[in-house]
């Protein structure tokens, strides 16, 4: 089933961070992944699409390399990391393939999220797996992230991963029951938080940083809650290590530390959209395809295009203007300026012949787009 269809399906992304998988440091904790797949298998089977962000690559590499610890020199990290990734990977498609459930790997860099091109086609290739009802698992690309733009922690990746696929809930499964007042490694009886605004700038007083073998600690769950909630997802902080934390999540049971957007996922979204971006160039728009805009909140197809202004690549900010040159909406185009000059007043089943590639529907996906209020 596509995304584009109206159909509201609930998406989870489920982070499982490096204290929780691996076995004291070094290799994987191969039965605790075995419990975590039997339970988001679950979620699926409760019609919750399921993306899998993991980390666990360094330690697994650690492992395998006969290594004492995890290396200090970050290019001997990232070797480790890609020795790791392997099996990794090799033990979650082992483990869903014993439920008939394809996995597949997904590497990404901050690069890749941060352009827009790439943002857009990142966007479209996981839809593509999730509609297909592959499981993507997903960490960041170790090999090529340098450290002055890498994500670092897998809280963060998480989080744009929510975005990126405006999933309703981002589960955190870390070491601790979730957000306390105080780190509980230095004051073990410091009282847990259960729900909260992600935005409150009390949590990230109470959070500190790693006690263990993960990197961001608990700061880095607290920003990735706020840049979660920018596309309305909830974010859940639990123990993964609870007796099947997932299932009760999904029934509704209060565990861990639930922190709430401040705004309806689409607001949210949308006003992120709208204060972010610049425009290169425009598309005019008929009036069908106005109204269609302005009234239905539907996403804007070739078919209503009736020219192309200035110049621009796919995933860049473009104005939709009507006739009469009032801009009715911006959004992030599906094309550059060269192909939807091609596509013009076209329907989207004659995108293939046109462009020699079957490229997305729309010239701009809904969830792209936001409205002029004027
Ligand atoms: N206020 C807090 N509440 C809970 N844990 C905290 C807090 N402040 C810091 N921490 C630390 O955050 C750690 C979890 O983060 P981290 O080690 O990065 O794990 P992960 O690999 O799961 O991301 C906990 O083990 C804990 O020591
Ligand atoms: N990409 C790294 C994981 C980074 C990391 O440890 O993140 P986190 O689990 O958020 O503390 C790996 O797979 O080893």
């Amino acid at each position: 089933m596509s995304s584009n269809q109206e159909v509201v399906k609930r998406r989870w992304v489920v982070k499982i961070g490096s204290s929780l998988i691996t076995n004291n440091g070094t290799g994987l904790d191969h039965a605790a992944i075995s419990e975590w797949v039997r339970q988001l298998v679950g979620l699926r089977e409760k019609g919750i699409e399921v993306v899998l962000v993991s980390s666990g690559a360094v330690a697994e590499g650690v492992a395998r390399l006969g290594l004492k610890s995890r290396p200090r020199q970050v290019h001997l990290q990232q070797a480790a990391a890609a020795v790791g990734q392997m099996g990794l990977v090799q033990t979650y498609e082992t483990r869903f393939q014993q439920f008939g459930v394809h996995t597949a790997q997904v590497l990404l860099t901050h690069d890749d999220l941060a352009n827009r091109r790439r943002y857009l086609n990142a966007r479209s290739t996981l839809t593509g797996l999730v509609d297909m009802g592959v499981v993507p698992v997903i960490n960041e690309n170790d090999t090529v992230a340098t450290a002055e733009l890498c994500f670092g922690d897998n809280d963060t990746l998480g989080a744009l991963v929510a975005n990126l696929l405006g999933a309703d809930t981002l589960v955190i499964l870390t070491d601790q029951r979730g957000l306390h007042r105080e780190d509980p490694r230095a004051v073990p009886d410091a009282p847990l938080i259960s729900e909260a605004m992600a935005a409150d700038p009390a949590l990230l007083k109470m959070a500190g940083g790693s006690g263990s073998l993960g990197r961001g600690g608990m700061r880095t769950k607290i920003t990735a809650a706020r840049l979660a909630a920018r596309s309305g997802a909830c974010t859940i902080i639990v123990n993964g290590r609870e007796s099947d934390v997932l299932l009760r999540l999904v029934q509704g049971e209060s565990i861990g530390t639930r922190l709430l957007p401040e705004k309806q996922p689409v607001a949210a979204r949308k006003q992120w959209l709208a204060g972010q971006l610049k425009v290169k160039g425009s598309l005019t728009v008929d009036t069908g395809a106005e109204r269609v805009l302005r009234e239905s909140g539907r996403s804007l197809l070739p078919v209503g295009v009736i020219a192309v202004n200035g110049r621009f690549d796919r995933g860049e900010v473009v104005a939709c203007v009507n006739e009469s040159g009032q801009e009715v909406a911006r959004g992030l185009v599906n094309y550059n300026s060269t192909e939807a000059g091609q596509l013009v007043r076209q329907p989207s089943r004659m995108i293939e012949s046109l462009l020699g590639y079957a490229g997305d529907p729309e010239m701009i996906h809904r969830d792209n787009l936001v409205l002029n209020d004027h």
